[in-house]
């Protein structure tokens, strides 16, 4: 096991403490017009993926010193442990292998001694078997009709990935295929997916790893009582569900024959499992052929990630970055900025992939850290959230470093939308960089014609400090493969930094004391005497939740 460290203890914590009282107040736009190397300096590639975080706020010596501390903490044997299945998630004694998923050079990888490729190479053939036959509409339904509509039904883990991936290869969708995912327990979710679904053509996914989360199990049974109100005879249910779990006992209490069961594994965490069976749903609304790519995508991230050194290693990059700013700027958050339509919930993903991977505040040794973690991940699409809190990240308090995604070659290249949409990806990230001084604002008045009295009353309120950070993702187009590398280059910038903070990345124990409560609130709701037993808020809540609706 990699050692335990308190990052803040190392030297190179210290050297950073330093330098960044040097150069916190020096401005990137200075960098830039020193260094005409700068962009050449700052900037990688991988594959069809070229990263430029030059328009950060850092100098060689930053990224040198960031690079110190991530061997000061030891990232290198923790990359080792990881892809060697060694138990890096301690507080459930599981190995963390969801590359182990996309191994696609299927090179043994051991948990407790036992290679689990055979049964990862297992499960892709069942699930190349079962999408080929679902797209090729082999796969009958109970009146002998070919399955043209797919709704998976899971939460978390097993739900953002899948709807996130669909999504992001739209132009790879299959035209017989309509996939719908159902998450939330409001029963809304599912009664309006029922509405426009019909039982004869369509194959419900029962995606939870558990088999036990209240919102899936909610949604599934209602989606099997109504579809038994149509199919009438429960034999038709196997035609109609399958399962991608772990709990194969719980799936066979549901009613949904083994047989239709897609496996997987503990050393998969939920929030990484889109590259398991949890993939189903994506293999069958795009075809195996690309989810394939999607795992050799990923793959070939994982390649470099293991073996780059790490001051040209993208996710490493990454992830010292978010240090630098976290923890040194005291930067609170970290926006996802897709400029690109089909990336819309590539936010929403990594939210819970970033949020409930290192949204955590005690450290492996289960003391309280005294230093920040995990930022809170937000974001959407450009150019919509130019129009909606942009206005913030250029003028605000606060300090937003942003990530912006883009690809060269549109799916769509309708007209001119696609330079439109790339100027726009351009001219903000420049702007963020490097604002706007007040003489140019001045000058830029005085040339339209503006009164002096006016410039000297508006001056102050058109001026942008810049000194934004940025960094550019710039990719060529938005294929299975590039959407591979992309996904499990922020799954690994998020295990860099777990490292650094020394948080256990890969449980997930905030999620469970909400989940409790609620198992005890429900029958309160419907208990017919007055509710007492919590603090005087949540009594009178749940008194006048029940009044409302006598
Ligand atoms: O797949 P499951 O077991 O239904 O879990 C769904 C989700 O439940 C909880 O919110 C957490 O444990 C998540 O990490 C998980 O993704």
């Amino acid at each position: 096991m990699f050692p335990s460290i308190n990052p803040t203890t190392t030297q190179a914590w210290a050297k950073l403490t330093q330098h960044y009282a040097q150069i916190k107040d020096s401005h990137l736009k200075d960098a830039f017009a020193q260094d005409p190397q700068r962009f050449k300096t700052f900037s990688v590639t991988f594959e069809n993926i070229l990263l430029d975080y030059s328009k950060n706020r850092i100098t060689q010596e930053t990224r040198q010193l960031l690079v110190d501390l991530a061997q000061e903490c030891g990232l290198p044997a923790a990359i080792e442990a990881m892809f060697s299945g060694e138990e890096i998630n301690f507080t459930e004694s599981r190995s963390v292998l969801h590359v182990a998923l996309r191994n696609q050079a299927n090179t043994p990888v051991l948990v407790d001694g036992k290679d689990v490729m055979p049964e990862v190479n297992r499960v892709l053939a069942q699930v190349e078997k079962f999408s080929t036959a679902v797209v090729n509409g082999e796969w009958k339904g109970y009146t002998g009709q070919p399955i043209d509509t797919i709704v998976n039904i899971g939460i978390g883990g097993s739900d953002l990935g899948p709807v996130m991936v669909t999504e992001a290869l739209k132009a790879y969708q299959k035209p017989n295929i309509t996939t719908y995912f159902v998450s939330n327990v409001d029963g809304t979710h599912i009664a309006e997916t029922l509405k426009k679904i019909n039982p004869e053509t369509t194959l419900f996914m029962v995606a939870s790893k558990t088999f036990t989360t209240q919102e899936t199990m909610t949604n599934a049974h209602s989606a099997r009582s109504w579809f038994l109100e149509h199919a009438q005879d429960e034999e038709h249910i196997k035609k109609h569900f399958v399962a991608l779990s772990t709990n194969a006992s719980a799936v066979a209490e549901f009613g949904i024959d083994t047989q239709n069961m897609f496996a997987f594994w503990d050393w998969v965490g939920g929030r990484y499992s889109l590259w398991s069976a949890i993939g189903l749903s994506i293999a069958c609304t795009v075809g195996y052929e690309n989810f394939r790519e999607l795992l050799a995508g990923a793959h070939a991230m994982d390649n470099h990630f293991r073996k780059a050194p790490l001051e040209e290693n993208l996710p490493v990059l990454l992830g010292l970055l978010g240090i630098w700013y976290n923890n040194f700027f005291d930067a609170q958050s970290h926006a996802l900025l897709p400029y690109d339509q089909y990336m819309h919930r590539f936010a929403a993903y990594f939210q819970q992939g970033d949020m409930e991977s290192n949204g955590k505040y005690v450290d492996r040794n289960g003391q309280k850290v005294n230093y920040q973690t995990g930022p809170i991940i937000w974001g959407e699409p450009g150019t919509n959230g130019q129009h909606a809190f942009y206005q913030l990240i250029h003028q605000g308090t606060k300090l937003i470093p942003c990530d912006f995604l883009a690809p060269a070659i549109s799916h769509n290249p309708i007209g001119d939308h696609h330079p439109k949409l790339m100027a726009n990806f351009f001219a903000q990230t420049e702007a963020l960089m490097n604002g706007k001084t007040e003489a140019e604002v001045v000058e830029e008045m005085q040339n339209s014609g503006t009164s002096e009295e006016e410039i000297n009353s508006l001056k102050a309120f058109k001026v942008f400090e810049g000194n934004r950070p940025t960094n550019s993702i710039l990719f060529k187009q938005l294929d299975p493969r590039t959407l591979g590398s992309l996904l499990a280059m922020y799954e690994h910038k998020i295990f860099v930094q777990g490292v650094i903070w020394n948080v256990y990345s890969f449980d997930q124990w905030g999620v469970e004391l909400g989940k409790q409560l609620a198992k005890q609130i429900l029958p309160e709701l419907t208990s017919a005497t007055e509710v007492t037993g919590h603090d005087a808020s949540t009594n009178g809540l749940i008194n006048q939740f029940k009044a409302f609706r006598k």
